[in-house]
């Protein structure tokens, strides 16, 4: 996937967020960039570092949702951190490289779970073996050898108690193959039946901290889990349950975790993106007063992360130098050239993104695959109500979100969730108890539910 061009990658991003054309190319160039250095001799390749871009624009225009698009177009492992939870207190400098291992988890278990998909059905038919053998337990191959004399003589020929033996056990696995085909039909789905399941290992040790071993995210617990005896329970559940359960058992028994921990911090490492929102909030020199220094501190606290570091995991070292960083914030009172000249440095991609009005209000409601109008809509059709929005509706509705925005707090697009909400409230609460039927939403609809909140200041800084 990642081998898609930087027209191709705005063109997918076009396909979740409105406008905001500048941002969607920067964040294009900066991935074909990772896949052009990917094809470059190694001695060159190491030189080149990931240009971390910089996003300045008003609250919820969608900055986060481009940068999260982008990772998920990608496969790519992808964290938001906000900038100001290392302002605050009881936050010391090393907390900065937590972000690392927050990326690196989301890196296991993206890959733990491709993993396990990989071996979804080897696992469950290993659930299926193990259910049915609940179920019919499989016969006993060999009876028991009773006196020396047939324990020598055994094997030579057949004593009359094996011969009931046979007999018997080709009953038992006529038996076990007609319940086996059974389950495997599907006819036993909800039948109870009691299974042993592993536990994770319970909190036997309280872990102390030991002077820096919490901070590279090392936990004892972890460490000692797998040493740990596990201990097995018994539940009665449904077989559907069962195959569940045991299917997941066998899937993590399946897979080799040593891999799972390689190939996640090689995804990290080279593929990872950092989302930290709020940077403008720490922007500022020692030189200032007051809360400054502690801003100006954070600074330097997470710059050795985004110029390139190592950071400790507990999956093992993870080196920061080709994560892509983006950055974003609002900028409103500081500027980018508050923040110190070395992190300025680092994010040398600057976008601006635009404030979001009734036009954008309008096409985000309806055009992004799975737009907020679409959402609505499938949610309420699961209660077979089939709502029908019509466009001077939808207008109004952009509008209204406008209106509010100007005249309250402007929080971009995140307005029409909350107006959303209120359309369509009275529907959503009696969709169970209404009749199957088809509503049209028309204008006035929306304006006899909003009017009243919108006219007045006070009122919708509270309800929308
Ligand atoms: N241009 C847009 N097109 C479609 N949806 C948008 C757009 N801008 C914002 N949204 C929607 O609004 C919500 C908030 O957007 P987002 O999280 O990207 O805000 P943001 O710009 O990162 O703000 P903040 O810095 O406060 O987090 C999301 O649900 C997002 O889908």
């Amino acid at each position: 996937m990642e081998e898609l061009t930087p027209r191709q990658i705005v063109a997918e991003l076009d396909r979740y967020i409105v406008g905001q054309r500048e941002a969607k190319k920067a964040v294009a160039i900066a991935l074909r960039n990772r896949y052009r250095r990917r094809l470059l001799p190694p001695e060159l390749r190491d030189e080149i570092m990931p240009k971390n871009i910089l996003m300045i624009g008003p609250t919820g225009v969608g900055k986060t949702e481009i940068a999260r698009r982008l990772a998920r177009l990608v496969n790519a492992p992808f964290v938001k951190v906000e900038a100001t939870k290392f302002t605050e207190v009881g936050y010391v400098g090393r907390d900065a490289e937590s972000m690392v291992r927050d990326l690196v988890e989301v890196a296991i278990r993206m890959v733990k779970k491709e993993k396990m998909s990989e071996v979804s059905e080897k696992a469950a038919r290993l659930a299926e073996e193990r259910i049915l053998e609940i179920l019919a337990p499989s016969p006993k191959r060999r009876r028991p050898a009773k006196n020396p004399l047939e324990a020598l003589f055994g094997e030579m020929g057949e004593s009359a108690s094996e011969v009931d033996d046979t007999v018997e056990s080709q009953s038992s696995r006529q038996l076990r193959e007609r319940i086996a085909a059974e389950l495997r039909s599907g006819a036993l789905e909800d039948r109870q039946i009691e299974i042993e399941i592993e536990e994770t290992p319970q909190k036997t040790l309280e872990v102390f901290t030991l002077g820096g071993m919490e901070e590279m995210g090392i936990n004892l617990q972890d460490m000692l889990g797998s040493f740990l005896p596990r201990k097995k329970k018994k539940r009665r559940v449904t077989v559907r349950e069962a195959r569940r359960i045991l299917a997941q058992e066998e899937a993590q028994k399946l897979i080799d975790m040593d891999e799972v921990v390689s190939q996640a911090i090689e995804r990290a490492e080279q593929t990872g993106i950092i989302f930290l929102d709020e940077i403008d909030k720490i922007a500022g020199r020692e030189n200032s007063y007051g809360p400054d220094v502690s801003r100006g501190g954070v600074q330097r606290d997470i710059l050795p992360v985004i110029e390139g570091s190592t950071v400790m995991t507990k999956y093992g070292p993870v080196k920061t130098d080709y994560i892509l960083f983006i950055a974003a914030g609002a900028f409103h009172v500081s500027k980018p050239s508050d923040l110190i000249p070395e992190l300025q440095g680092r994010f040398p991609i600057r976008v601006e993104l635009e404030p979001l009005g009734k036009e954008d209000f309008l096409r985000i409601l309806t055009e992004p695959d799975n737009s907020l109008i679409r959402q609505y809509t499938e949610l309420l059709r699961t209660e077979e109500i089939d709502v029908e929005f019509t466009p001077d509706a939808l207008a109004k509705i952009a509008e209204m979100a406008n209106l509010v925005n100007t005249r309250t707090e402007n929080i971009g697009a995140r307005r029409l969730h909350t107006i959303m909400e209120k359309v369509i409230e009275d529907i959503s609460f009696q969709a169970p108890d209404l009749p199957q039927q088809r509503i049209v939403i028309d204008k006035e609809y929306v304006s006899e539910r909003l009017a009243d909140i919108v006219a007045d200041k006070d009122l919708s800084s509270y309800i929308l």
